[in-house]
């Protein structure tokens, strides 16, 4: 979202929705009775260009206000007229924690959040896995989501860009949630869609929820070194640091073992799914490997995209599954030939320019999954050998990786000591939050359905 969609005063909320969204009456009584509800407002002040307090003062405050004073009938939606603001990092889950100890039978919580990816991910967290790694239950929510977070995967993969009906150039582009949840008469499509998440058993005996993505490899990778940029190179804005980390990180590859647990492979010729029985094993290197509950990593960058509402292959709503991503470089032949003759380091610096390209198709609109070497294990147009990026459906999935046998990086003037190397063959990064699965260590990652947590789309 940009500076200029944010107003730099309050909004009249009256002439604002008659300019911007005229086929929105707020003040319509809904034909169908709402079930009793609990709203809390949680805002991260410091999520992505620190814009939430504006927003919330100048355009979202507004809204609710008029809604809440003008629509026939609000008395099924208590609030308490506050707004609760995380106050450090890691303060969601404090939050989520809270709104579990009051919830009422019978009684919707309601969260509205201004954030991104990691403070939806926190309140999750908070909310409902309990000390003991068991995932509570019987608790009713629903999210509004407010995108002030710098990806806001989850909110853009709802709410897709490329879709003529949610312009993110609008005005409207950050209330497309709220709109629903507070008029839900205006498309036949708004409603509460369940929330897709994963439980991820990290080998310390801890458990995390997920909405977004567990990964390792480049994206985890990736991420730590972004990290370290924070401090090193505060010259570089936003997305920028990702991009440079990226380059640090290209030419490493990891190896170990994923182990999918009744995975249907996609098929680039048929553009379908093909079922693999129980469980497949795959083997690396791996140059890329995500798992991904959304269609998209940020607004474009569109890695899981038959995850997408707009996608013929989206998964049924409440179904529990996960699409994997890999990108495994000895399914190229000339990478694989130059490895057989010991010319590892060439085979790696070779394979980026590759990495690169399939980088740019999933920027343009997801073409990446399509992609496929010819016969020969080459890059072709009309391919009709392997596929050069891998895609899974699946309930679940192992990450056992070979820390024995981390790569080194392409540019010796960029090689990292010893143990950076070591950590980042066990690095696994759960929404953004990074854990290192130590020696031996194992990552156990499986779909959730039916848990009680709705988003408003
Ligand atoms: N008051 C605060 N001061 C400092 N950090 C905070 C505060 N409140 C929350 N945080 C931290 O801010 C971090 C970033 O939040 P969030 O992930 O929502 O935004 P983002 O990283 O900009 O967006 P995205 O995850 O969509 O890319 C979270 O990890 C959270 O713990």
């Amino acid at each position: 979202m940009s500076s200029e969609q944010i107003p730099t005063e309050p909004v009249d909320a009256p002439s604002f929705l008659a300019q911007h969204a005229p086929h929105i009456d707020l003040t319509r009584l809904t034909k169908t009775p709402r079930p009793h509800s609990h709203l809390t407002v949680i805002l991260n002040p410091s999520a992505g260009s620190r814009h939430a307090p504006q927003l919330w003062t100048n355009l979202v405050q507004p809204i609710l206000s008029y809604f809440l004073s003008s629509a026939r009938n609000t008395s099924w939606l208590d609030w308490s007229g506050e707004v609760e603001g995380t106050r450090d990092a890691r303060d969601g889950e404090r939050i989520g924690r809270e709104i579990a100890r009051q919830a009422k039978e019978g009684r919707k919580e309601v969260l509205l959040v201004f954030g991104g990816d990691g403070t939806v991910h926190e309140v999750i967290n908070g909310l409902l896995m309990r000390e003991d790694g068991s995932v509570r239950e019987g608790i009713e929510v629903e999210l509004v989501l407010i995108p002030t977070g710098t990806a806001n995967a989850l909110y853009y993969h709802l709410f897709p860009p490329e879709s003529a009906s949610y312009p993110p150039s609008s005005p409207l582009s950050p209330l497309y949630s709220l709109l629903s949840f507070l008029c839900p008469a205006h498309s036949s499509t708004s409603s509460p869609h369940p929330l897709p998440l994963a439980l991820n058993a990290l080998p310390t005996g801890k458990k995390v929820l997920t909405t977004v993505v567990s990964s390792t490899a480049l994206h985890a990778c990736l991420l730590h070194t972004a990290e370290r940029l924070r401090h090193e190179r505060p010259e570089l804005e936003g997305t920028e640091r990702f991009k440079v980390a990226a380059r640090e990180e290209a030419g490493r590859w990891w190896d170990g073992r994923l182990i999918l647990h009744h995975p249907r492979r996609y098929d680039p010729s048929t553009k379908s799914w093909v079922e693999q029985g129980e469980e497949e094993v795959v083997r690396g290197p791996f140059s890329y490997l995500v798992s991904s509950l959304v269609s998209r990593f940020e607004q474009t960058f569109l890695v899981a995209p038959f995850r997408s509402p707009l996608s013929p292959l989206a998964p049924v709503p409440g179904e529990a599954s996960i699409d994997v991503i890999a990108i495994r470089p000895l399914r190229r032949r000339a990478t694989r030939a130059l490895v057989e003759t010991g010319k590892e380091d060439q085979a790696r610096e070779g394979f980026v320019g590759r990495l690169w390209e399939v980088t740019g198709e999933i920027y343009d609109g997801g073409r990446h999954v399509d992609a496929m070497y010819d016969d020969e294990g080459e890059e072709g147009s009309e391919g009709k050998g392997k596929s050069v990026v891998e895609v899974w459906r699946c309930e679940g999935f192992e990450w056992v990786p070979d820390t024995q046998q981390s790569s080194p990086a392409t540019d010796a003037s960029q090689e990292s000591s010893d143990s950076d190397s070591a950590l980042k063959a066990r690095l696994v990064c759960l929404d953004g939050s990074l854990h290192d699965l130590g020696p031996n260590g194992t990552l156990r990652v499986e779909a959730l359905a039916g848990r009680g947590v709705r988003v408003w789309a």
